[in-house]
């Protein structure tokens, strides 16, 4: 039995609107075979988080579910994975006692929606039934278990596995094996070894009618409570329900050793990077910032390259393709005055779009290095620094970059390239280290 989990609060912190969760009527464009008899309810679902575990096989003392990616805990991006799904209309997390607190500030911080909390149990399939007791009094059709530690999850998957639970009883995700399944003989040798070809890993999400999954776990013996790992198994048992096996996406992957919390934190970072804006004070396609962005779309072909133009005062972020955008690219917007760009970051920081992801800001200046000594151009531009100093604590990464705008069309185009790439590393990396840096191209 795994001992009760250590707790560590999570550090309070600015509040996000998080997105609001729409009605709770199941999805009407379900094909009619899902279940849902014509002119029946159509009924509702809500999900259940097991968010109990000490995460031991991280070999950290923080519960992995509340270890931070990109500064913000794992289990906040399994909720908003699930709050973008509007016809999920509860999630109900368990979690301990212990860890109340550290959850609460975490649906407070970053204003998780339509979250409820459970207590945890011993082992993850107590907690699981205890998120299912918190449900049954308003009790949905439909229930989803998901482990709050597989972050990516996405609403294509959720639908196939609840259609069909609907039409089954029992759903679940697989994905094939990646290594051979063999049993051990009694002296440690190969006693033998499974046809991966005819097997498969069995994941989450999971879906269940809830009175069969709900039958299930109150008819459970203590064995299975506490060495049981798979729920589908519990409805076959006790529900006689064969569950529907749904083949899913290769990210449904359970973030359980700490190199899988280096891989969430890349893909993490692989989503957020995929838009740029280019922000400028002009409509002119000859100017820095229209070439600069041509040369930004060659460079960074599978990035999604925008512009938007704001006049000096820093303008309205509104403006912004803000959903998907978190890397802007500011060219001559703001002159070396700091009030000006203190501007443009309030307004960035008011759309609410750094309180989720970090967001990346490049403060491009063009200047030709031939009319103003670098050193004099650097010194203007010190002030960056301590900006960035502050910025970063509102989760904007800020750095400068000089661009040597020069009369030589060989060597203009050159920096061109140089700043595209410098930006490219910037936008990539999304590196806290290289926040308040002032780079020259
Ligand atoms: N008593 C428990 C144990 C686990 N879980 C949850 O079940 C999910 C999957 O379990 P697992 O990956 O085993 O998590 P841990 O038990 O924390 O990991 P470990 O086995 O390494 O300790 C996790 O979200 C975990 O928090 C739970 O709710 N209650
Ligand atoms: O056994 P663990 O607690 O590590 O993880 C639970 C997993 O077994 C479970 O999420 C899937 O295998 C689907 O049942």
């Amino acid at each position: 039995m795994k001992p009760g989990p250590r707790s560590r609060p999570a550090e309070p912190g600015i509040c996000v609107s998080g997105s609001s969760g729409a009605g709770s009527a199941f999805p009407a464009f379900l094909p009619s075979g899902a279940g849902v008899e014509p002119g029946s309810r159509p009924g509702t679902v809500a999900a259940v988080l097991p968010a109990g575990g000490c995460g031991e096989r991280m070999g950290v003392r923080t519960p992995k579910q509340f270890c931070r990616v990109l500064e913000r805990p794992l289990i906040s991006y399994t909720l908003q994975a699930l709050e973008r799904v509007c016809w999920i209309k509860d999630i109900v997390v368990a979690v301990t006692a212990e860890n109340m607190e550290a959850m609460r500030s975490i649906i407070q911080r970053y204003r998780h929606k339509r979250i409820s909390l459970a207590e945890a149990g011993a082992t993850r399939h107590r907690s699981i039934f205890n998120g299912l007791k918190a449900l049954a009094e308003d009790q949905p059709d439909v229930v989803i278990i998901h482990d709050a530690v597989r972050p990516f999850v996405e609403e294509d998957i959720l639908l196939r596995v609840v259609t069909a639970a609907k039409e089954h009883g029992a759903a679940g995700a697989i994905r094939p094996l990646v290594s051979t399944v063999i049993s051990p003989s009694a002296d440690g040798c190969l006693e033998h070894s499974l046809d991966r070809a005819k097997h498969r890993a069995s994941e989450m999400p999971q879906a269940f009618l809830f009175d069969v999954i709900y039958k299930a776990y109150q008819q459970c013996s203590d064995y299975d409570f506490e060495f049981g790992t798979e729920c589908l198994q519990l409805a076959l048992k006790y529900s006689h329900t064969k569950a529907k096996l749904v083949e899913g996406p290769p990210d449904l992957w359970k973030v359980t050793y700490k190199r899988d919390l280096l891989a969430a934190r890349s893909v993490i970072k692989e989503k957020i990077s995929q838009e740029i804006c280019v922000v400028m004070n002009t409509k002119d396609e000859e100017s820095a910032g229209h070439l600069l962005k041509e040369v930004l779309k060659k460079e960074l072909n599978c990035v999604n390259v925008t512009s938007t133009v704001l006049d000096h005062t820093g303008g309205n972020v509104q403006k912004f393709p803000t959903d998907q955008c978190y890397s802007f690219i500011c060219v001559n917007v703001v002159s070396s005055e700091f009030q000006e760009t203190q501007k443009f970051l309030s307004t960035l920081e008011e759309s609410g779009l750094p309180l989720l992801y970090p967001v990346v800001v490049v403060l491009v200046h063009c200047c030709d290095l031939t009319l103003a000594p670098l050193a004099s151009k650097m010194e203007s531009l010190m002030w960056i620094r301590s900006l960035a100093e502050d910025m970063k604590k509102r989760n904007v990464l800020l750095s400068g970059l000089l661009l040597n705008y020069s009369k030589d069309e060989q060597k203009l185009q050159e920096s061109f390239q140089q700043g595209a790439s410098i930006i490219a590393a910037l936008v990539k990396e999304r590196s806290s280290a290289l926040a308040g840096q002032l780079l020259l191209a």
